[in-house]
């Protein structure tokens, strides 16, 4: 079906129309019988793209599936998300990375990108079949633990001069498993001794930014490091990237606007992994999304059960959901940041680390129509029921956020109209 979409403010930059031909790819003439989307007042930006999503398929399907995480998905304004390798079974072999690019197609929302474990069952030691997975039909290029550290040198380094070969990249999950107990479930500071919580310092996750950077530079290889969440560690990467180190980095947008101080009330709504930490790092944070020492933002949606997450403080599991609301996140925690730079943030630059050449492209003629339209002065008050997740560990339930996606258009289909999922 093509579209004309009319009005819209390209990238806040300059009015225009954009036109999609029954090929889902943007061309610069009207086609016949398209389906007009009046976009007047609206921001049109290319799909966002998400480095780091949790689908729980295969293993826990009441938690979330490749199709309701879709959903979120569409919904949040994303056309292609990375699914992240801790499933269960643990997406380490050619065949389970397969599966899930089969899925994310039958579901047809987004782009589901499987992301490949490191090692086996995600257990640190044996390396994953790395290039199997890199030559199956789900073309994985990005590589990871998440969930987990791959806290062995050695084995980091095998990784990264395997990924070298065929231009992957891995994406470290950085927590010394040693400076950060078993028990560590919240920022270790004042608040963390006043609770009686078992705190993991910044130190842990910063020694092994620092390590990868030099692996990265030892190696020529790419390291990308996730859910980067403190000053110490964007001082690092401020470091390695003037040492001209192939590194990238993510941001999450909790890290970017909630505080520690929210663990006073003990909910596990706010027990997430890496902890959030005090103002100064979640300062630095803004600072390096905005000046590019931080690369891109990525969800880290992390969908739980009730079951998992309703338990004392310790217990519960780590993670909260975020597609849904990432965008809006970014928008009331940098309202200064330009519409260009979110989509920087958001899909251009995601797009080009993890290799996905059809997203994250120039609102032009040539083209894949990938593209979001959001509501730049709306305020959204987010409702955790309203959600098209399984899951209802949403953190920003009862918050307004600024901005709201209208539609997404993916590959030419409309699957967000008016805030709402498409027939
Ligand atoms: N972020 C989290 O707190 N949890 C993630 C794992 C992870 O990203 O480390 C999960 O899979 O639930
Ligand atoms: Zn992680
Ligand atoms: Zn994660």
């Amino acid at each position: 079906m093509s579209l004309v979409i009319t009005g819209a403010s390209l990238l806040g930059e300059r009015t225009g129309d954009l036109y999609v031909d029954d090929a889902g790819v943007l061309v610069d003439e009207a086609p016949a019988g398209a389906e007009t989307i009046d976009a007047d007042g609206l921001v049109a930006l290319p799909g966002l793209v998400d480095l780091h999503t949790h689908l729980r398929e295969p293993g826990r399907e009441d938690a979330e599936t490749v199709l309701t995480g879709s959903q979120a998905a569409a919904l949040g304004g994303y056309t292609a998300i990375l699914a992240m390798a801790n499933t269960s079974p643990v997406t380490d072999t050619a065949e389970a990375a397969t599966r899930v690019w089969e899925l994310g197609r039958e579901a047809g929302l987004v782009h589901v990108q499987p992301v490949g474990a490191v090692t086996r069952g995600l257990a640190g030691e044996e390396l994953a079949e790395l290039g199997l997975m890199h030559r199956s039909r789900a073309g994985v290029t990005v590589f990871s633990d998440d969930g987990k550290c791959v806290h062995d040198a050695r084995v980091m380094r095998r990784a990264l001069e395997y990924v070298k070969a065929f231009g992957g990249v891995v994406s470290q999950h950085s927590q010394d498993p040693a400076l950060a107990g078993p028990s560590a479930c919240c920022h270790e500071g004042e608040l963390s001794g006043r609770l009686g919580l078992p705190g993991w310092p910044g130190i842990a996750e910063e020694v092994i930014v620092a390590r990868d950077v030099m692996l990265a530079r030892h190696t020529g290889s790419r390291v990308h490091v996730a859910h980067v969440s403190t000053a110490g560690s964007v001082e690092v990467l401020r470091w390695a990237k003037g040492q001209g180190i192939d590194v990238t980095a993510e941001v999450t947008p909790h890290h970017l606007l909630l505080t520690t101080d929210l663990l006073a009330g003990y909910d596990p709504t706010f027990k997430v992994n890496p902890p959030l930490r005090p103002q100064e790092d979640v300062d630095a944070l803004r600072a390096a999304l905005a000046d590019g020492t931080i690369d891109a933002v990525a969800t880290d949606h992390a969908p739980h059960a009730r079951h998992d997450k309703e338990h004392a403080f310790v217990d519960a599991a780590f993670g909260m959901v975020g597609l849904e609301t990432a965008l809006g996140v970014v928008r009331t925690a940098l309202p200064d940041l330009s519409w260009a730079d979110v989509a920087r943030v958001m899909s251009v630059t995601p797009a080009r680390i993890a290799g996905l050449a059809d997203h994250g492209r120039p609102l032009e003629p040539g083209s894949p129509a990938n593209v979001v339209l959001v509501d730049p002065s709306a305020t959204v008050t987010v409702d955790r029921d309203a959600s098209a997740s399984l899951s209802r560990n949403n953190p920003w339930h009862g918050r307004g956020l600024t901005s709201r996606v209208v539609h997404t258009v993916h590959g030419g289909r409309v699957t967000v109209r008016d805030g709402a999922l498409a027939d």
